[in-house]
Protein backbone atom coordinates (compact mmCIF):
# COMPACT_ATOMS: atom_id res chain seq x y z
CA UNK A 1 0.00 0.00 0.00
CA UNK A 2 0.96 3.24 -0.82
CA UNK A 3 1.90 4.76 2.45
CA UNK A 4 0.31 8.52 3.40
CA UNK A 5 4.38 9.50 3.38
CA UNK A 6 4.75 8.56 -0.85
CA UNK A 7 1.06 9.88 -0.92
CA UNK A 8 1.95 13.34 -3.14
CA UNK A 9 -1.77 14.45 -3.05
CA UNK A 10 -1.72 14.34 0.65
CA UNK A 11 1.96 16.10 0.47
CA UNK A 12 0.02 18.83 -1.05
CA UNK A 13 -2.23 18.89 1.17
CA UNK A 14 -0.35 19.40 4.36
CA UNK A 15 1.25 22.18 2.28
CA UNK A 16 -1.63 24.09 2.08
CA UNK A 17 -2.52 23.99 5.75
CA UNK A 18 1.16 25.33 6.14
CA UNK A 19 1.59 24.71 10.04
CA UNK A 20 3.60 22.60 12.09
CA UNK A 21 1.60 19.68 13.49
CA UNK A 22 -1.46 20.43 11.74
CA UNK A 23 -3.33 17.57 13.41
CA UNK A 24 -2.98 19.13 16.78
CA UNK A 25 -4.22 22.39 15.76
CA UNK A 26 -7.06 21.71 12.87
CA UNK A 27 -10.02 19.01 12.95
CA UNK A 28 -10.53 19.38 8.96
CA UNK A 29 -7.36 17.84 8.05
CA UNK A 30 -8.86 14.39 9.72
CA UNK A 31 -11.03 14.23 7.42
CA UNK A 32 -8.62 15.04 4.44
CA UNK A 33 -6.12 12.27 5.78
CA UNK A 34 -9.37 10.18 6.05
CA UNK A 35 -10.36 10.42 2.31
CA UNK A 36 -6.71 10.07 0.96
CA UNK A 37 -6.37 6.94 3.23
CA UNK A 38 -9.77 5.65 1.73
CA UNK A 39 -8.62 6.31 -2.20
CA UNK A 40 -5.16 4.50 -1.05
CA UNK A 41 -7.16 1.28 -0.02
CA UNK A 42 -9.21 1.31 -2.71
CA UNK A 43 -5.70 1.15 -5.00
CA UNK A 44 -4.72 -1.88 -2.96
CA UNK A 45 -4.43 -5.07 -4.68
CA UNK A 46 -7.40 -7.54 -3.55
CA UNK A 47 -6.72 -9.27 -0.77
CA UNK A 48 -6.94 -9.71 3.19
CA UNK A 49 -5.16 -6.52 4.02
CA UNK A 50 -7.37 -5.02 1.76
CA UNK A 51 -10.68 -6.25 3.27
CA UNK A 52 -9.22 -5.10 7.02
CA UNK A 53 -8.36 -2.07 5.91
CA UNK A 54 -11.88 -1.43 4.44
CA UNK A 55 -13.96 -2.64 7.05
CA UNK A 56 -11.30 -0.02 9.22
CA UNK A 57 -11.88 2.86 6.69
CA UNK A 58 -15.88 2.36 6.93
CA UNK A 59 -15.88 2.31 10.68
CA UNK A 60 -13.47 5.65 10.72
CA UNK A 61 -15.24 7.25 8.48
CA UNK A 62 -18.54 7.23 10.20
CA UNK A 63 -16.95 7.98 13.30
CA UNK A 64 -15.03 10.91 12.20
CA UNK A 65 -18.28 12.10 9.98
CA UNK A 66 -20.11 12.51 12.79
CA UNK A 67 -17.44 14.19 15.20
CA UNK A 68 -16.47 17.04 13.19
CA UNK A 69 -19.17 17.11 10.71
CA UNK A 70 -16.95 16.82 7.59
CA UNK A 71 -18.23 14.05 4.79
CA UNK A 72 -15.68 13.65 1.62
CA UNK A 73 -16.56 10.47 0.27
CA UNK A 74 -13.72 8.41 -1.28
CA UNK A 75 -15.43 7.99 -4.29
CA UNK A 76 -15.28 11.39 -5.11
CA UNK A 77 -12.28 12.87 -7.19
CA UNK A 78 -10.63 15.81 -5.16
CA UNK A 79 -7.05 17.01 -6.45
CA UNK A 80 -4.02 17.89 -4.92
CA UNK A 81 -3.84 20.81 -2.12
CA UNK A 82 -7.22 20.50 -0.57
CA UNK A 83 -7.92 22.91 2.35
CA UNK A 84 -10.38 23.18 4.48
CA UNK A 85 -11.03 25.81 6.85
CA UNK A 86 -12.97 25.05 10.22
CA UNK A 87 -15.34 22.14 10.64
CA UNK A 88 -18.83 21.21 10.49
CA UNK A 89 -21.64 20.60 7.94
CA UNK A 90 -19.09 20.20 5.43
CA UNK A 91 -20.86 17.69 2.37
CA UNK A 92 -19.51 16.51 -0.98
CA UNK A 93 -22.03 14.09 -2.84
CA UNK A 94 -19.91 10.96 -4.27
CA UNK A 95 -19.83 11.98 -7.86
CA UNK A 96 -18.14 15.30 -7.27
CA UNK A 97 -15.17 15.94 -8.74
CA UNK A 98 -12.78 18.98 -7.73
CA UNK A 99 -9.25 20.46 -9.14
CA UNK A 100 -6.14 21.08 -7.32
CA UNK A 101 -5.94 23.61 -4.51
CA UNK A 102 -9.14 24.41 -3.42
CA UNK A 103 -10.41 25.71 -0.44
CA UNK A 104 -14.00 24.40 1.36
CA UNK A 105 -15.06 26.21 4.91
CA UNK A 106 -17.54 25.33 7.24
CA UNK A 107 -21.33 24.41 5.62
CA UNK A 108 -20.18 24.07 2.39
CA UNK A 109 -22.47 21.68 0.89
CA UNK A 110 -21.90 20.44 -3.10
CA UNK A 111 -23.81 17.63 -4.18
CA UNK A 112 -27.44 17.13 -6.70
CA UNK A 113 -30.18 19.76 -6.88
CA UNK A 114 -32.80 15.94 -7.01
CA UNK A 115 -32.36 13.27 -6.06
CA UNK A 116 -30.11 11.09 -8.50
CA UNK A 117 -29.34 14.41 -10.57
CA UNK A 118 -26.34 15.56 -11.90
CA UNK A 119 -23.49 17.24 -9.41
CA UNK A 120 -20.97 19.73 -10.06
CA UNK A 121 -17.50 19.52 -11.54
CA UNK A 122 -15.08 22.35 -9.95
CA UNK A 123 -12.24 23.35 -11.91
CA UNK A 124 -8.72 24.11 -9.65
CA UNK A 125 -7.97 26.94 -7.53
CA UNK A 126 -11.62 27.20 -6.30
CA UNK A 127 -12.49 29.19 -2.84
CA UNK A 128 -15.74 28.70 -1.17
CA UNK A 129 -17.04 31.04 1.33
CA UNK A 130 -18.93 29.78 4.32
CA UNK A 131 -22.11 27.75 3.71
CA UNK A 132 -21.60 28.41 -0.07
CA UNK A 133 -24.08 25.51 -1.39
CA UNK A 134 -22.89 24.63 -5.13
CA UNK A 135 -26.26 22.03 -6.19
CA UNK A 136 -26.94 20.14 -9.96
CA UNK A 137 -24.66 19.39 -12.72
CA UNK A 138 -23.07 23.10 -13.27
CA UNK A 139 -19.35 23.82 -13.67
CA UNK A 140 -17.46 25.87 -11.97
CA UNK A 141 -14.31 27.24 -13.97
CA UNK A 142 -10.29 27.99 -12.65
CA UNK A 143 -9.94 30.10 -9.65
CA UNK A 144 -13.89 30.86 -9.29
CA UNK A 145 -15.04 32.55 -5.91
CA UNK A 146 -17.73 31.45 -4.69
CA UNK A 147 -19.59 33.99 -2.34
CA UNK A 148 -20.28 32.82 1.52
CA UNK A 149 -24.03 31.93 2.04
CA UNK A 150 -24.49 31.63 -1.72
CA UNK A 151 -26.55 28.79 -3.43
CA UNK A 152 -24.64 28.54 -6.75
CA UNK A 153 -27.42 27.05 -9.73
CA UNK A 154 -25.35 28.17 -13.40
CA UNK A 155 -22.27 27.18 -14.04
CA UNK A 156 -19.29 29.86 -13.30
CA UNK A 157 -16.58 30.77 -15.84
CA UNK A 158 -13.02 30.77 -15.35
CA UNK A 159 -11.93 33.71 -12.80
CA UNK A 160 -15.18 34.79 -11.84
CA UNK A 161 -16.91 35.38 -8.60
CA UNK A 162 -20.31 34.01 -8.01
CA UNK A 163 -22.65 35.76 -4.93
CA UNK A 164 -26.15 35.34 -3.89
CA UNK A 165 -29.69 33.45 -3.57
CA UNK A 166 -29.66 32.03 -6.83
CA UNK A 167 -25.66 33.25 -7.15
CA UNK A 168 -25.22 36.22 -9.87
CA UNK A 169 -22.19 35.91 -11.89
CA UNK A 170 -19.37 38.32 -11.44
CA UNK A 171 -17.00 38.46 -14.03
CA UNK A 172 -13.75 41.00 -13.61
CA UNK A 173 -15.38 43.21 -16.06
CA UNK A 174 -19.51 43.45 -14.09
CA UNK A 175 -22.08 41.65 -13.79
CA UNK A 176 -22.72 38.50 -16.60
C1 LIG B 1 -14.28 32.31 11.23
C2 LIG B 1 -14.12 32.88 9.82
O1 LIG B 1 -13.69 33.97 9.64
S1 LIG B 1 -14.51 31.89 8.51
C3 LIG B 1 -14.32 32.88 7.06
C4 LIG B 1 -15.68 33.33 6.50
N1 LIG B 1 -15.45 34.14 5.33
C5 LIG B 1 -15.79 33.75 4.11
O2 LIG B 1 -16.37 32.72 3.93
C6 LIG B 1 -15.38 34.68 2.98
C7 LIG B 1 -16.16 34.49 1.71
N2 LIG B 1 -15.97 35.65 0.88
C8 LIG B 1 -16.98 36.37 0.32
O3 LIG B 1 -18.18 36.01 0.44
C9 LIG B 1 -16.55 37.60 -0.46
O4 LIG B 1 -17.52 38.61 -0.25
C10 LIG B 1 -16.38 37.29 -1.97
C11 LIG B 1 -15.10 36.50 -2.16
C12 LIG B 1 -17.56 36.50 -2.54
C13 LIG B 1 -16.37 38.57 -2.82
O5 LIG B 1 -15.29 39.38 -2.52
P1 LIG B 1 -14.87 40.56 -3.56
O6 LIG B 1 -14.39 39.98 -4.84
O7 LIG B 1 -13.98 41.46 -2.81
O8 LIG B 1 -16.24 41.26 -3.98
P2 LIG B 1 -16.92 42.56 -3.36
O9 LIG B 1 -16.77 42.58 -1.90
O10 LIG B 1 -16.43 43.73 -4.17
O11 LIG B 1 -18.46 42.34 -3.71
C14 LIG B 1 -18.97 42.36 -5.02
C15 LIG B 1 -20.47 42.36 -4.92
O12 LIG B 1 -20.90 41.09 -4.36
C16 LIG B 1 -21.66 41.31 -3.17
N3 LIG B 1 -21.30 40.22 -2.27
C17 LIG B 1 -20.06 39.91 -1.80
N4 LIG B 1 -20.10 38.80 -1.05
C18 LIG B 1 -21.39 38.39 -1.05
C19 LIG B 1 -22.07 37.28 -0.46
N5 LIG B 1 -21.39 36.37 0.25
N6 LIG B 1 -23.40 37.14 -0.68
C20 LIG B 1 -24.07 38.05 -1.42
N7 LIG B 1 -23.48 39.12 -2.01
C21 LIG B 1 -22.17 39.30 -1.82
C22 LIG B 1 -21.24 42.69 -2.68
O13 LIG B 1 -22.25 43.26 -1.89
C23 LIG B 1 -21.05 43.41 -3.99
O14 LIG B 1 -22.33 43.73 -4.49
P3 LIG B 1 -22.57 45.11 -5.36
O15 LIG B 1 -21.67 45.00 -6.54
O16 LIG B 1 -24.03 45.03 -5.67
O17 LIG B 1 -22.16 46.20 -4.44
N1 LIG C 1 -8.56 32.54 7.49
C1 LIG C 1 -9.78 31.84 7.66
C2 LIG C 1 -10.66 32.53 8.65
O1 LIG C 1 -10.80 31.78 9.76
C3 LIG C 1 -10.53 31.68 6.37
O2 LIG C 1 -10.11 32.17 5.34
O3 LIG C 1 -11.57 31.07 6.37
Amino acid sequence: MNRSSQDSDWQADVQRYGLRRPFLKEQSIWAVWSYRFGRRVDRMQSGLAKKVLTSFYWLWFRLLETAVGISLPKAAVIGPGLRIWHFGGIFLHPDVRIGANCTLRQGVTIGNRVADGPVPVIGDDVDFGAYAQVLGGVRIGNGCHIGALSVVLCDVPDGATAVGVPARVILKSGVQ
